[in-house]
Parts: C-alpha cells; sequence; structure tokens
C-alpha cells in the first residue's frame, strides 16, 4: 500500500506500536501515555517530528491561555458587577474625587500636569499624595492602566478607556470626537456596596464643592455626542455682597428655597416641577452675579449655555437640558441674543420684500442662533424641565423677548436690575471701605510701634490721616456725588477700584470721575452720531446714482443703472445686507480709521448708548 518512497520515508513507525500505555491504566491516561510516546518519539531528531512536537506545545499553551481566560471571565461574571462612569456625566466627577481621595493612583507612574486652572480637576500632590490648595499645579495620574484597591472589606478595579477618536457630523461639518468611560468591577454580588460607593463618592464630592460654585458648560467644538464637558469652580459669592435695592435678593432666594422644599405639593397639585426666573436690566447690575450667589447659598450646580454658540441647535438643546440632574440650573445668558423677537423677525422680512431681488429667492427671517423659539420653548414646558429643575435667563433687553417665552408657568419670577441708587452707592463704598478696617485702625496702621507690632492681615492704608477718617461721612459724600441711576455698580466698582486702599481719594475724586465718565459718554454719543451720518450720506449718494434700492421698477426688479424692468446686472454685493454693503462703503470712504464701535462701558462691555448716553435698551438702540 505505501508504494511512494517519500512517504515511507516520513510515515514512521505504526502508532500502535508506540502505545507503552498498559491496559491497567485509565482510558484517559493511557491517552496521556500516548501524548508521553508522541512526545518520545519526536525527540528523534526528525524534522516534521519537531515541527509536530512545537505544534502541539503551542496549541496546549493558547488552550491553557485561553481557558484561563474563560474562567477569570466567568469568574467575573458570576462573581462581580461592573458600573460604568461616561464623561460629561456628573457621577464621572465624583468618582474621579474618590479615587483621588482614596489614593488609589499612587502606584500611577504616568501624570498629565496642569498649572491650575478654575477647570476642575482633581490632581493629586506628587510629594505627600494629598491635596494643597495652595499647590499651583495639578497632578492628574492618566487612568489608563488598571488598579486594583480594597475598599471596606471588597476588591475593586478601576480603568479607564479613552474612546477612539470618531468622525460625527454636526450642522454639515465633520467633527471628530473621543471621550472616555470609567469601569469600576466590584468583587461582590451585593448590589448595595456599588450604591453606597456611589453615595459616598457624591458626599464627598458635595463637601469639596461646598466653597465653591460649580458651572458646567460644554465645548462642541471638536464634536461628538453633547455632554457637558467643562466643569469650572468658582469661590462661593456671599449673598451680602451682592447689592441690590432693598428685599430684592432676600424675596429671591425665599422663593428658590420654598420651590426646593416643596416637592411634594407640585406632585400633589399636578403642576410641573420646575421654577424659571429672567433676570433683566442694563449691563453690569448684577445678574450673573445674583445667580451665582443663589446657587453658592442653596448648593445648587450651574450647567449654562450660551444660543449664541452655532453648534447649538435644538436637538442638542434638547439633550443638554435631559443631562441635567434634578436641582441643577439651567442657565442661559443674554436669551434675547438667541433669537429675535417676532416683531425684529416681520421688520426684517418687511425690510427684505422692499429690497427684494426675485433671483435670490423669498426673504428669509432674520436669524441669529440654530435654537428656534419653539424649540427652546419645548424645553421649559418638556418632560426634561419637570425634575425640579431651574431654569434661570438674563437678559439686557426684555422688549425683545417674545411674550410666549415670558408667560407665567416658564417665567415664574421676573426680577429688574437698575442702575444704582445712591443708597446702593453708598452701601458699594462701605463693602469696600469697612470701618473693620479703615475705620479705626487708621491710627494703627501709621507705623509699627514698640507696644504694639503691626498685624500682617492688617492692610496698609496709603491715606494717613490725623485725626482718624469718618468712614459713614465719607460713604454719604461719595454717594452725594454719584447721580441717582445713571452709573452701573460695575462702573461705580471701577471708580473705586482704581483707588480700592485710599477711602478718602475715593469719596473726594468721586465728582471728578463722574465728570469725566459724563464727558466719555458724550464723545461717544458724538461719534454715533457722526457715523449714522456718514452711513446716511453713502446711502443717499447710491440712491441718487440710480441704484434705485427700495423702489422696484417695471417688471418688480429694482432699476439698476437706467434698465428699468430688465433682470438687474447687479453689484457684486448686492446679495450682502444692504446695511452691511452700505457700512462697508462708509469705513471706504473714512479714510482716517475712527475708533470702533460697539461701544463699551465701564465693566469692559458691549453696550449700547441712548440720548442720555446712558446703557440702553433696545429701543434706545440701533
Ligand atoms: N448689584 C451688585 N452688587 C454687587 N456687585 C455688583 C452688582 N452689580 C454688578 N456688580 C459687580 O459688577 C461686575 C459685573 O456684574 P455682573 O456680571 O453680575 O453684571 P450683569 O448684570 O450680569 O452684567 P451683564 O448683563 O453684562 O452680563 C461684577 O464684578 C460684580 O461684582
Amino acid at each position: 500500500m505505501n508504494a511512494n518512497p517519500f512517504t515511507q520515508q516520513f510515515a514512521g513507525p505504526p502508532l500502535a506500536s508506540l502505545s507503552p500505555s498498559p491496559s491497567w491504566l485509565p482510558a484517559g491516561l493511557s491517552q496521556l501515555f500516548g501524548v508521553t510516546s508522541l512526545l518520545a518519539m519526536m525527540s528523534s531528531g526528525n524534522y516534521f517530528w519537531d515541527s509536530a512536537k512545537l505544534f502541539i506545545l503551542g496549541s496546549i499553551i493558547e488552550t491553557g491561555r485561553r481557558f484561563c481566560k474563560w474562567f477569570i471571565e466567568r469568574f467575573r461574571f458570576r462573581y462581580s458587577m461592573t458600573a460604568r462612569f461616561a464623561e460629561g456625566d456628573p457621577a464621572y466627577d465624583w468618582i474621579i474625587l474618590f479615587l483621588t481621595e482614596e489614593n488609589v493612583w499612587r502606584r500611577s507612574r504616568d501624570f498629565y500636569v496642569n498649572s491650575k486652572t478654575s477647570a476642575r480637576k482633581f490632581g493629586i500632590n506628587i510629594s505627600s499624595g494629598e491635596q494643597h490648595e495652595e499647590d499651583t499645579t495639578d497632578y492628574v495620574p492618566i487612568y489608563e492602566i488598571p488598579q486594583l484597591f480594597w475598599w471596606k472589606g471588597y476588591w475593586l478595579e478601576i480603568r479607564r478607556e479613552q474612546g477612539s477618536p470618531q468622525l460625527s457630523q454636526h450642522q454639515g461639518r465633520n467633527m471628530m470626537y473621543s471621550s472616555s468611560v470609567m469601569y469600576l468591577t466590584i468583587y461582590s454580588l451585593d448590589m448595595t456596596v456599588l450604591k453606597s460607593l456611589v453615595d459616598e463618592a457624591k458626599r464627598r464630592y458635595v463637601e469639596v464643592s461646598k466653597p465653591n460654585v460649580i458651572i458646567h458648560s460644554t465645548d462642541l467644538r471638536n464634536g461628538g455626542p453633547f455632554s457637558w464637558s467643562k466643569v469650572k469652580s468658582k469661590v462661593r459669592r456671599p449673598l451680602s455682597s451682592i447689592i441690590l435695592q432693598e428685599g430684592v435678593l432676600e424675596s429671591l432666594v425665599e422663593d428658590a428655597q420654598e420651590f426646593i422644599d416643596s416637592e411634594d405639593w407640585y406632585v400633589e397639585a399636578g403642576i410641573p416641577y420646575r421654577r424659571g426666573y429672567l433676570l433683566y436690566g442694563p449691563p453690569g447690575t448684577g445678574k450673573s452675579s445674583t445667580i451665582y450667589a443663589l446657587a453658592g447659598e442653596l448648593g445648587l450646580e450651574i450647567y449654562s449655555l450660551s444660543l449664541s454658540s452655532d453648534y447649538i441647535d435644538d436637538t442638542l438643546l434638547q439633550t443638554a437640558a435631559s443631562l441635567i440632574p434634578k436641582r441643577g440650573i439651567l442657565l442661559i445668558e443674554d436669551i434675547d441674543c438667541a433669537f429675535p423677537s417676532r416683531e425684529e423677525e416681520e421688520e426684517s422680512m418687511e425690510k427684505q420684500l422692499e429690497y427684494h431681488n426675485p433671483m435670490f429667492g423669498m426673504p428669509q427671517p432674520a436669524k441669529r442662533s440654530a435654537v428656534t423659539l419653539s424649540g427652546l420653548l419645548n424645553i421649559i414646558d418638556g418632560v426634561e424641565s419637570e425634575e425640579g429643575k431651574f431654569f434661570i435667563a438674563t437678559t439686557n433687553y426684555i422688549d425683545r423677548l417674545d411674550p410666549a417665552l415670558l408667560r407665567p408657568g416658564r417665567i415664574d419670577k421676573k426680577v429688574q436690575y437698575s442702575l444704582a441708587t445712591k443708597q446702593q452707592a453708598s452701601s458699594l463704598f462701605t463693602r469696600f471701605f469697612p470701618e473693620s478696617r479703615y475705620g479705626k485702625s487708621i491710627t494703627e496702621t501709621k507705623g509699627p510701634t514698640t507696644e504694639q507690632p503691626i498685624d500682617e492681615k492688617t492692610p496698609l492704608l496709603s491715606e494717613s490721616s490725623d485725626p482718624p477718617l469718618d468712614l459713614p461721612a465719607l460713604a454719604a459724600q461719595f454717594a452725594e456725588g454719584i447721580p441717582e441711576d445713571d452709573f452701573s455698580v460695575a462702573e461705580i466698582q471701577g471708580h473705586l477700584l482704581s483707588c480700592k486702599t485710599r477711602p478718602l481719594e475715593a469719596a473726594q475724586g468721586v465728582t471728578a470721575w463722574v465728570a469725566a465718565e459724563h464727558a466719555e459718554r458724550a464723545a461717544r454719543i458724538q461719534r454715533e452720531e457722526k457715523r449714522k451720518a456718514k452711513v446716511k450720506e453713502v446711502k443717499d449718494k447710491f440712491a441718487a446714482r440710480g441704484g434705485g434700492v427700495g423702489m422696484p421698477a417695471f417688471g418688480g426688479y429694482p432699476s439698476f443703472g437706467g434698465m428699468p424692468g430688465l433682470p438687474p446686472v447687479l453689484p457684486p454685493d448686492f446679495s450682502a445686507p444692504m446695511e452691511a454693503t452700505v457700512e462697508a462703503a462708509v469705513e471706504d470712504s473714512k479714510g482716517a480709521k475712527e475708533e470702533e464701535l460697539p461701544l463699551v462701558n465701564g465693566n469692559g462691555k458691549k453696550a449700547m448708548v441712548n440720548g442720555n448716553g446712558r446703557d440702553a435698551g433696545a429701543s434706545d438702540s440701533e
């Protein structure tokens, strides 16, 4: 049968003859003996058998490895549970803080080193393993290496996975994103271990965060699904530092506290459990400061969105709202920037119709943001807003807001902020120069004496006076110099900051400061009027040259260059809004550059100026 010499050469002896297993051995062991004899046969130096030996050894090792893996997985599956914490979820921050405090990463050899910023990070101190407030650097362990640790009688394992970069499409743009996930494996089947660990992590987080207000925001410039990925902490501001007219702040805090305490009442009455506030008034009057102080007082976290960001649309807004936990504040600052009011929309449509060229399709309503009014109303009304959440919006221009947004149920409380009264000016002065520091201590700070060494913490006043300063009188003098309802608190604060250790100078210099501010405003108004006059002049010239914009000719087309009725030969930028075209022409015609507008108010923010030279609302601005 074995006629082939090659097979004869490599066939070797018959297997049966190589199996010396005694008949009294059990079948399994006989087989083992078979394997042994096979190995013995392989050691004969034959090339084929050497290869077979390696193959079999490899197979045995691989089988063993797979078996171990299977066994570990089975063990994990049967005797452990794994919780997943996704970046962007508040629980992710809790668990990171917990791990840092537990010193789980002490064996870590890889760190991100960040200079300390207000961005929320839980770094460790390399030298002692503890967190030091005064450190200027954060050492944040790179969590990718799995770590096993012991906690309250249980073995736990933690590992983080950085998701691979993925491509996502948002508003027609391709974006890359990646986010990380933390896996916590607990070697126990007792679910309460997981719960008590998460509760403990949250409790520690709240404790650590107490002196701060936590502000969540988002940065979707890199794409990916929405998450509140940016977390900052701001030092908590005491309510007493907010200077408003009497009772305003107290009533807001009382209302918010009552809301928090009356969940059952809302449920029983079948009223959606949410509360909406609108804070409105001129810039720099304390709207944002109030919100931060309120959040700090009630221990609430802020989730802040800017609707003017081009990446926020209705869908993202909905997701953002749904990711805010109970008792969170959804804060939308300058809500008027999101979209024009219905009147503005109509006005813009009318304007476009007036200047309309059919070549460019139907006119579209003015649009400032990808968020629509109905989208926003849905968020305020929707299911997402019924979990004890606050919705707080601020605006400088309440008149620009759609009445639908302001109706009770959506906005439950409107708080008006005004320019400073004399009373507020006086209180601000007293806050800057408290009696405790600047009153009686003035004589003490003239210089060290042998009997009374200077406490290092006592501020050294640059003004010395004999007799000591009468601070209440200075506060009254200061308030007297500030015209009622003319400056924002931020503007007054700007003046006080310029002489923050010199109360006398602050009070005596107030009249000069007010005069300088008024002169500055008058100059600004003049510049603005000049600019408007130039715009008008160019507009008129443009119309006189036969631009004919706004004068539809025969056939419905505006006339250009005396060719009525024919589809016009358009100037290259006709499709641009008329105002922009004219503004560009003015810029060209200006030659010498004028100062930039829009205007900037005392606190460095953009402001509009009305006839009195004050920051003003929509009706005052153009
Ligand atoms: N009523 C106030 N009490 C105490 N500080 C104030 C008050 N108003 C303004 N400030 C101070 O002025 C600065 C700006 O205030 P804030 O940002 O709260 O004003 P705002 O009304 O929110 O302004 P905007 O409308 O421009 O956002 C802050 O430094 C704040 O401390």
